[in-house]
């Protein structure tokens, strides 16, 4: 049937078309059904979506992906169309059937076609986030997730590369890890993704400092030139699956094991990485509440690295408390950079940056890639490159490179107008530290994508606070985020402080 084109200006990373209730009646379809959309020089299958009020009959609304394909035409030809095949194969993964490697190259094809419904990807990931793939699926879908989009190829080695499985709140090392390790010489092209459970990822976090969104040509540029890049792999076509996916995860705050691990290599391999040291927090509330978890995904992530020719190192972190004492983007970008001037700053940061960090100077030593610390080196080099200055030289040439001020400094960025201080209710010593719950407030006051909100923490696990003592202070460019941020927290606090009441149970109801 021949319909009248209304373009909707509305991005929603799928090819989506809307037709009035009437007309897709007549067709015998449904809202979420595929449709076959035939323009001159276009044809494509785009999901369905109906509506009475919006659209007359004879009229289909075009939403801005699928109107890009049509071009200028004022008229389309809409036909019913089938699924994707790759329906049919999530479905054999959530009856536990394994699947062919065609069958998992088909699904994530189709997800980088833009051919799944948001329903249908959450299906996808809610069944990874219920069971696992096995090594051999897991590797087929990281592989399928690197030959979907472009590789880059650099002519210097070694590659050295760092990753976080994230989980840990506050966990802004990469900004300083990439450039003590470039400081040092080694080449380090850090592609990362935007906040997946937490408040900020490293892309979110960079952004205030200058451009994340390159090609894969711009990343090696400007890798080759500087030593080293913080870029988004979202905006590149470096495996393009992943952002897709994360942002159905981010949505659902999940991060399904077996994707995670394809999501993270397919990173590591699109950009011909060597080596790889895989920062792995550790505790309660994280992505791995116990060292054996930590073991076992050690273990699997070596797998992977092996059989994709990646040198793995993992070295599991420290997750019981944030990292630092900052939560959301600005405000983690102001303590790291203060440590890149000065040296100073928290020391679970500092400490953690420059064992990461000490890991790659040392790491091709033993394959023989090519390393620039001997073993047990790495860490006092990395300290010296960081209190020397080099590591703020060298984010600095960075941040040029990409685009940004190289004369920024950390009193420059700015965190959000409003804030409230959360108190502790009582004297004594912090016993308990809830590091989600610490992500759910900094995300209440509308971190990452206002990057102005976040959490600053006063006192950490074992320390002593008084009554009335600020033990958080909550920060957002809008007021109500504050306090709506501010009522949560104080309706379920994330810290305890020993002898506190935690909840009174009245015997008789008081209403
Ligand atoms: O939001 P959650 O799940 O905590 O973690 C996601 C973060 O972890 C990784 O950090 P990096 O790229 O190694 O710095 C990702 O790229 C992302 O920035
Ligand atoms: O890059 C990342 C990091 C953590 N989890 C993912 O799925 N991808």
């Amino acid at each position: 049937m021949l319909f009248e084109v209304k373009p909707f200006d509305i991005e929603i990373g799928q090819y989506k078309v809307m037709l009035n209730l009437a007309d897709a009646r007549e067709m015998g379809m449904n809202a979420g059904d595929r449709v076959r959309v035939k323009a001159k020089g276009a044809s494509f299958t785009a999901i369905l979506d109906v509506t009475t009020q919006m659209l007359e009959p004879g009229k289909v609304g075009i939403f801005t992906e699928a109107h890009v394909k049509i071009g200028e035409a004022k008229e389309v030809d809409i036909a019913p169309a089938a699924k994707p095949t790759s329906v049919g194969y999530i479905k054999k993964m959530m009856d536990e059937v394994k699947l062919t490697e065609d069958q998992i190259r088909t699904i994530v094809q189709d997800i980088v076609d833009n051919n799944l419904s948001d329903v249908e990807i959450s299906a996808y990931l809610t069944t990874l986030y219920i069971r696992n793939l096995d090594s051999q699926e897991t590797e087929w879908l990281t592989r399928a997730m690197i030959d979907t989009g472009e590789r880059i190829h650099f002519d210097t080695h070694p590659v050295v590369d760092k990753h976080s499985i994230g989980g840990v709140p506050g966990n802004k090392v990469s900004l300083l890890i990439v450039p003590i390790v470039a400081a040092a010489g080694l080449l380090i092209p850090k592609t990362s993704s935007r906040a997946i459970t937490g408040a900020g990822g490293t892309s979110d976090l960079m952004e205030i400092l200058a451009p994340v969104e390159f090609t894969a040509d711009e990343i090696k540029e400007i890798a080759e030139s500087v030593g080293g890049i913080l870029a988004w792999g979202g905006a590149t076509n470096i495996a393009p699956a992943d952002d897709k996916l994360i942002k159905a995860e981010y949505a659902l705050s999940i991060d399904p094991y077996s994707q995670m691990l394809a999501s993270i290599m397919s990173k590591k391999g699109a950009v011909g990485a060597d080596s790889v040291v895989m920062d792995m927090p550790v505790g309660p509330g994280t992505k791995l509440p116990t060292a054996a978890e930590g073991r076992s995904m050690a273990k699997d992530l070596i797998d992977l690295g092996d059989r994709l020719g990646i040198r793995i190192e993992c070295a599991m972190t420290f997750g019981g408390s944030p990292v630092g004492r900052t939560v959301g983007p600005a405000l983690e970008v102001k303590e790291a950079l203060t440590m890149l001037e000065s040296g100073q700053g928290p020391n679970s940061l500092r400490e953690k940056s420059l064992s990461l960090a000490g890991i790659l100077l040392e790491i091709g030593c033993t394959s023989g890639m090519g390393c620039v610390a001997a073993r047990g080196e790495g860490r006092a080099m990395a300290e010296r490159i960081l209190t020397s200055g080099k590591a703020h030289e060298k984010m600095m040439e960075i941040i040029e490179a990409q685009g940004g001020d190289p004369t920024v400094k950390s009193d420059d960025i700015e965190i959000g107008e409003y804030s409230q201080d959360i108190l502790a209710p009582t004297d004594g010593y912090i016993i308990s530290f809830d590091n989600k719950r610490i992500v759910e407030i900094a995300r209440n006051a509308g971190a990452p994508a206002d990057k102005k909100a976040g959490v600053r923490i006063h006192k950490k696990m074992g320390q002593m606070v008084k009554k009335g003592e600020p033990v958080l202070t909550i920060y957002s460019s809008k007021d109500w985020d504050v306090h709506r941020a501010a009522s949560d927290a104080l309706r379920d606090m994330p810290i305890v402080v020993e002898g506190m009441l935690l909840e009174r149970y009245p015997r008789y109801s008081q209403i």
